[in-house]
């Protein structure tokens, strides 16, 4: 398949749109209007074909778009039609809570390797995952061909770990920490910060209406 760049507020609305696709086929549904989906999913039917667009014609005029189709279409780019291992380093408390939470139920997408420099968390198994020594770090992820991994380690350690798991050869970091980390061409960081979420929400109550921008 050709790659098309897309917006990255598009690609953040993919999961979304396959998760409520999936939901519509377990409901029997073999088609679907971009104002249905717009209904369910709170994203305006102008951006849902918007969005579809840029994959191409996906949906036919007066016939809305094959529910089936989205769904191979989805699974493919979204990497769901295959088993995607990823890593969590740092078993604290934040690591621990995403270790139990089993990403593997609704998704293609579970964390299979642990690490961290604890020696009461290694050669443990929490969740189900197997917590290795930091120095089993490239090997693991080269045995188990994993390419993302979720940082959930201390601040401070945080651009330390950063440059071993490039040594590693990873191309995603999902980066929990305070910290934004300098990284070699290549790797993308994707930087999750609630505070931020918090901060942001309560400034959008103080100062909008309650309209979600979701599809901002
Ligand atoms: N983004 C968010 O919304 C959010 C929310 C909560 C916490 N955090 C951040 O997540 C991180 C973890 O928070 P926490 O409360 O779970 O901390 P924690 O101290 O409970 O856990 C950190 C874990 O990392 C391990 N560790 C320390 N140095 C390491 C190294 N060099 N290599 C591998 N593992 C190492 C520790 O042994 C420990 O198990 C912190 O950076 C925190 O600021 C972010």
């Amino acid at each position: 398949m050709t790659e098309t760049k897309i917006p990255r507020a598009t690609a953040k609305r993919l999961p979304l749109y396959y998760r409520y696709l999936n939901i519509l086929h377990d409901g029997g549904k073999d088609r679907v209007s971009s104002n249905e989906l717009a209904e369910a999913i709170h994203v305006d039917s102008a951006t849902i074909r918007r969005d579809f667009s840029y994959f191409g014609a996906l949906g036919k005029r007066g016939y809305g778009y094959d529910v089936d189709d989205l769904i191979e279409f989805f699974k493919n780019i979204l990497h769901q039609d295959r088993l995607t291992n990823v890593a969590l380093i740092g078993v604290g408390n934040l690591g621990h809570a995403l270790l139990n939470f089993n990403f593997h139920q609704d998704s293609n997408i579970r964390i299979s390797a642990a690490f961290d420099t604890n020696p009461k968390n290694i050669n443990t198994i929490q969740g189900g995952v197997p917590i290795y020594p930091m120095d089993q770090i490239v090997a693991q992820l080269k045995e188990q061909q994993i390419s993302v991994v979720i940082l959930t380690v201390p601040s401070n350690v945080a651009q330390e770990v950063a440059n071993q798991v490039a040594q590693a050869g990873v191309n995603g970091i999902l980066n929990f920490t305070s910290i934004r980390l300098n990284v070699p061409a290549g790797i993308r960081v994707h930087n999750v910060d609630l505070t931020n979420e918090l901060q942001t929400l309560i400034y959008f109550i103080d100062h909008y209406d309650k309209k979600s921008d979701e599809d901002e």
